[in-house]
This record gives C-alpha cells, structure tokens and sequence, in this order.
C-alpha cells in the first residue's frame, strides 16, 4: 500500500494562501502540489472574507464568528478535545507560517489522554470537567501565553454522550463549556458539542488522506477508513463505481467540497457497535439500564471466569460458560448474533484495502500481528487466525483481558459478515502517520480554523 512520508517540514503543507491569486515562487509549488483543505487568512481583512456565501458541509458545525489569527504571528495553535466512549483526549496542534507569502504547515501535535471517558460520569458532571480542565492545563504550558486568547479550544464527544441521556450529555457539555469560559483560551460558539456520527467519520478520512498525501495533486487515490471505538464505529470511503451511489441508501452519501473538489464520501456510523459496546450485546446486557445481580454468560470467555465490569457508569457481571461450550466456534456464533443483517455491505469495498486504526489497532498489537510502533498491514483472515488461536486455547492463553477472544471474534465477524470485507482485503494498521495521531481530530482542527477566519 502506497504510504506518503512527509518530512517534518512538509507534514503540514496544507494551506493555501488565499491571496496568492498568481504563481508566487515556492508557495505556488507547494500549492499545486499539496493541496489543501482549507487556507487560514491572517488579515482581518480574510476573516471577512471568509464569511462569504461559499457553502460547505460543515459550515453547521463550526459556525464562523471570530477570527484568531494574528497578521503578525507565524506560530499558532488550535485545541481539539475528543471526548470519547473510553476516554478524553485532547490534541495540542500547532501550525506554522514561515512567512506571508507561504502556506501554512501543520508543525506537529501535542497529546495526552484520561481515562474512563465523560460517559462515566453521567451523574457527576463536575468531576468529569475536572477531567478535562487537569487536561486543559496542559495546553497551558504548552501554548505560549501571548497565544493563549488567539487559541480556540474545541471539545466534540461521540458515541459514549450519544447513548446518554438528552439531560445528562447536556449537563456534562454545560459543566465542561465553563472550565472552557474560565480558561484563557479562545471560546467559539458551539465549543462544546456532541459531534454527528457522520461526520466523524469523514473527519477522520480526511485526517488519514491528508496525512498520507491523497488530498493533493491530480493522481488523488485515497483510501478507505475504519475506525473502531468503543460505543461506536465508522467506515468511510470514496466510492469509484456509479454502480455504489445507486445501490447506496442516501444517508449513507456525504457531499463536500475542498479546496476546489467535491468528494461523495460514502460514510456511517454504527452505534452500539463498537467494541466494548459490542461486549455488551454479545453478552445480552447491552440497553440494560438495571443489571444488578444478574450475571451474563458467553462461550467467548474463560470457563472458570466471573467477574465485573464498568462501562458507561454501569457496573456489569459476566462470566464464562461453566458447564456449556467454549472456543471459537460457539462464540463465533454468539458474535454474529450481534451482527448478521445490521450492516450495510457495499459491494466495492470487497476489493479495496483500508486504513484501520484505534480497537482494530489495539487488538492487533495485543497479539502480536503488529508492533506497537511500527503497525503494519495486515489481511482479514490475520484476524481471524488470532482469535481461533486465543478462543481455542481461552485457559493457556496469557492475556491482559479476559475479553480478547470475544474482541478478536468480533472484530472478526465485523470485518467478514458485517461489512463483507474478504479474508483477503487488506487493512493497514496505523496509529500514527508522520508523529501524528490518526483521528478525526486533525480534520476536526481544519474546519475550526477554516471557520474562525479563512477561505476556500
Ligand atoms: N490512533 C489513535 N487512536 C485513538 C485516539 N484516540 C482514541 N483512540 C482509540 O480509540 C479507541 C477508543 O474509542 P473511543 O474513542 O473511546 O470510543 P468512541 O467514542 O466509540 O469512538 C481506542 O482504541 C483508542 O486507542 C487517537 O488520538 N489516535
Ligand atoms: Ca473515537
């Protein structure tokens, strides 16, 4: 699979200069050549400009009404908070102008992540802010204090506020938008949200494309994303075939435009349907507001194992299958359960390879198919060897979690049945590209910039 590394000075390239109407030198080369999500304007002047009638996807999403960006400043920063089922994160960007003349280049990230996610503290929302202002606090330090007001600091949430409750999302949102107003950073309107599934995967395709160079030139050949998380997962693509438009229902179509472009991107996201959210189903407690006491069984764990469980605030007992069946066959069975008709299955992804990253990541690394640092590619049928081997040998097996073999199973069965990938199609495993986190995040910074101030 084609893997287009940067250099660290060339990572960024991304943003055009809105104003250079004639080929200027260097600047028009990268231009051309790195094309280009968005152009960040840094006169007030852009900021008007940039409120023009143009319409964009996502113009709901980051609605335009400040602009940060200093005429003078060739360093700034943008912040954004991924509030996620299993935990928050925040991602420190930091961007660069090396003078007025040139694009703008995405220097590098600063990361860090907490854990469990905002979901589990649906009936303390204070504390949950609390754990993103500890996170807060080190943009802080990693921002320059000139910058801090020019910075804007964004939090979406997905899969995990999703299943909540309307009245407790919105409490967690509320108490996490005052540790925003109290901070020293730039607040836009809508800072803090709950990010539609649809676009989090679109995000994250464009995150991944841009990343690995799809999004420039005219030879585009982007790739497929799979994003595996905990309540929920995303796969996006481009389609190539007319044949995919017509067979696809329409809400699984998103149109948007960039930088001179417009790309269909076939995307959806499946709640309910990420991993641990997935543990769940399999073991018949998933939509189970009041568990106590009762203790859910699946051939997918160890025969002897009971144990407990917190997920989402919920505390769940679970256990192995003490007289019945183990291995991979029965939980095979249990897992499909789960899956069989839920999902749409595209016929073109069959021969396609995809970019997979977080649960499907993870799992990977757990067993070895990958290293931790490296990722590497891997085929469907790489998966289901590993959970054949885990489910089939459950009380030898030396793992961290007494769920690996339901998750390897799953991801399995996803892969196969729910999407209808072959055992050949391949997927590359990858957590980072160029010291940069794959996630929707990144896409998510380029809009928000995009709307405080900036054309295309
Ligand atoms: N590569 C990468 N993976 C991430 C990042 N943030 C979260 N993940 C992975 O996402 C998975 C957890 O999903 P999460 O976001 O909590 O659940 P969701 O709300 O259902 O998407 C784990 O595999 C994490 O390692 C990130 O910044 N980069
Ligand atoms: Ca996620």
């Amino acid at each position: 699979m084609e893997h287009f590394l940067l250099g660290r000075r060339a990572t960024g390239a991304l943003i055009a200069d809105p104003y250079s109407a004639a080929p200027r030198g260097p600047s028009r080369m990268a231009a051309s050549r790195l094309p280009i999500l968005l152009a960040v304007a840094f006169s007030s002047l852009s900021c008007i400009l940039s409120h023009s009638n143009r319409e964009m996807w996502f113009q709901d999403l980051f609605p335009p009404n400040t602009c940060p960006i200093n005429a003078k400043a060739n360093t700034f920063y943008g912040i954004m908070f991924d509030a996620g089922s299993t935990g928050t994160r925040i991602h420190i960007y930091t961007f660069v102008q090396k003078s007025p003349e040139k694009l703008i280049e995405l220097e590098g990230e600063i990361f860090e992540s907490v854990k469990p996610g905002l979901s589990a503290y649906a009936d303390q929302p204070e504390k949950g802010a609390e754990t993103v202002k500890r996170l807060l606090d080190m943009a802080i330090d990693a921002v320059p204090r000139h910058l801090w007001k020019k910075t804007p600091v964004v939090l979406k949430a997905t899969a995990g506020l999703r299943l909540l409750s309307e009245e407790k999302a919105q409490a967690l949102l509320l108490e996490v938008r005052e540790v925003f107003e109290e901070s020293p950073f730039l607040v836009p309107e809508d800072s803090v949200s709950i990010l539609d599934g649809s676009y989090e995967g679109i995000l994250a395709w464009i995150t991944v494309n841009f990343l690995t160079g799809q999004l420039s030139g005219q030879n585009q050949h982007t790739v497929g994303t799979l994003d595996l998380g905990g309540a929920s997962t995303q796969i996006t693509f481009l389609p190539r075939f007319e044949e995919t438009l017509k067979q696809t229902p329409g809400d699984f179509l998103t149109s948007f435009e960039m930088f001179n472009s417009t790309y269909k991107l076939y995307t959806h996201s499946y709640l309910g349907f990420g991993l641990k959210a997935a543990r769940l189903a399999t073991l018949g407690a998933l939509d189970m507001e009041a568990v106590g006491g009762q203790m859910f069984r699946s051939s997918c764990l160890p025969k002897q194992l009971e144990a407990e469980w917190h997920f989402g605030g919920v505390k769940y007992q679970y256990g192995g299958n003490k007289q019945g069946e183990t291995g991979f066959k029965p939980c095979y069975l249990e897992v499909l359960k789960v899956i069989k008709g839920k999902l749409h299955q595209p016929d073109e992804i069959r021969g396609s390879s995809f970019y997979a990253f977080s649960y499907y990541y993870d799992r990977a690394v757990d067993t070895n198919l990958i290293d931790y640092e490296e990722g590497g590619v891997l085929e469907v049928r790489d998966f289901e060897r590993k959970a054949k081997e885990v489910c089939d040998n459950m009380e030898r097996y030396n793992s961290a979690s007494p769920f690996l073999c339901m998750d390897l199973t799953y991801i399995t069965a996803l892969l196969k049945e729910g999407f209808g990938f072959r055992d050949s199609t391949l997927l590359q495993l990858t957590k980072k590209v160029n010291n940069i986190e794959t996630s929707w995040t990144l896409g998510a910074t380029f809009h928000l910039l995009q709307s405080l101030g900036i054309t295309y």
